[in-house]
């Protein structure tokens, strides 16, 4: 690809996506269901909110949505910024579906891998002004998803009303604890993030960070404690999708919005060009390697240890959720 036409992918994606319906905002019946796109196109700001129960883990139909979503709503020339969330108040996301992962179908393996590069590609090489409102856990490739967008804002956590329980959500790459490594390009984006030293300790060790320690490493851009706001942002209202209309007053929403604003306001040709003096060459360095990243991650997952570790991972998980 040379540098032109990549550039055009990058900033204009290279599917050609149907332009939104001439409303102002996208109905959920619109979207598809996993990922519900809503877009404002007075202040120039869409939501794109994960919708996968119980964990929106990234199957590769999540992976296609989220990339349908991205270049559903870049098509909109109107829209600059998109807000990232979850319709799960504790999770933001799981990771990988580490179902996809044991006893994988061999044509559909590859082709998995192949739907979680394209949302590196479309995310982080995304024309819109992108932020993560990271209410919940986000382990893994959920952490991946963060590091794409532009800007993170992270709930500090809140203590449940009834049972007095605290939550208190974590991010990371902890992939060494589950006996497999993070990709080159989904650990250099790490390293991109919170700088080499920290980068190199947290991948060797898995490190999952609760907010405080996230923001002290640069993890996360911003932590907003849980204490619900006395009056909400009409626009942002609007913005809701009906599964979480009720968290208007969310202050991690209300935080995130007001940064979408800010970034929808700078003008975009200066802010896209800015934005691909630091991501560009990393993108191309991936799709350069593309073809090799999947077979290597297709050799290692198939491998008979691997493959072990994953089942017993995958039991532990149903085990821990059933004991609830
Ligand atoms: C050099 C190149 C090498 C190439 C090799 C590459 C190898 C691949 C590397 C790819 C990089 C990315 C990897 C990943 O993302 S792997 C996935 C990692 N994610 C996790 O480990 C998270 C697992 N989940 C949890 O820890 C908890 O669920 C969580 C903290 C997120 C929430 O806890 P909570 O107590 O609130 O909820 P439960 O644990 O009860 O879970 C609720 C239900 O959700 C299901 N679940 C959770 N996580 C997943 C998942 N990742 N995939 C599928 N399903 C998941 C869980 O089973 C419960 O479901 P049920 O209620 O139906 O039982």
């Amino acid at each position: 690809m040379n540098s032109l036409r990549a550039r055009a992918h990058l900033l204009f994606g290279r599917r050609s996506h149907q332009s939104l319906a001439p409303h102002q905002h996208l109905s959920p019946a619109v979207a598809n269901d996993l990922v519900i796109s809503t877009v404002d196109e007075n202040s120039g700001i869409a939501m794109l909110t994960m919708n996968r129960p119980p964990a929106n883990s990234l199957s590769m139909e999540m992976n296609e949505a989220i990339c349908d979503s991205i270049k559903t709503i870049e098509a909109n020339a109107k829209i600059q910024s998109v807000i990232l969330s979850s319709t799960n108040p504790k999770i933001f996301s799981a990771g990988l579906d580490v179902t996809e992962l044991v006893s994988p179908d061999k044509d559909r393996l590859p082709r998995f891998w192949n739907s979680l590069q394209q949302v590196y590609i479309d995310l982080y090489g995304s024309r819109l002004a992108t932020v993560a409102a990271i209410q919940g856990h986000a382990p893994a490739a959920g952490c991946f998803l963060a590091m794409a967008c532009d800007y993170r804002v992270m709930s500090a956590g809140d203590i449940n009303s009834d049972t007095k329980k605290k939550h208190v959500p974590t991010i990371g790459l902890n992939e060494t604890q589950l006996g497999i490594a993070a990709p080159p390009w989904m650990g250099q984006l790490l390293v991109r993030t919170v700088g080499f030293r920290q980068a190199e300790l947290a991948l060797a060790l898995g490190t999952l960070f609760p907010p405080e320690q996230a923001l002290a490493v640069g993890l996360v851009d911003d932590i907003v404690p849980h204490q619900k706001a006395e009056s909400g942002e009409d626009q942002l209202i609007d913005l809701l999708p009906s599964q979480i209309k009720d968290q208007a007053l969310n202050p991690l929403l209300q935080r995130a919005y007001s940064q979408a604003r800010i970034y929808a306001k700078i003008p975009p040709q200066a802010r896209v060009a800015s934005k691909m003096v630091t991501r560009e060459e990393h993108i191309f360095r991936m799709i350069a390697k593309r073809d090799e990243d999947t077979q290597h991650f297709c050799g290692f997952v198939t491998q008979k240890a691997v493959q072990k570790n994953l089942s017993a991972y995958v039991e532990a998980l149903k085990n821990k959720s059933a004991k609830k």
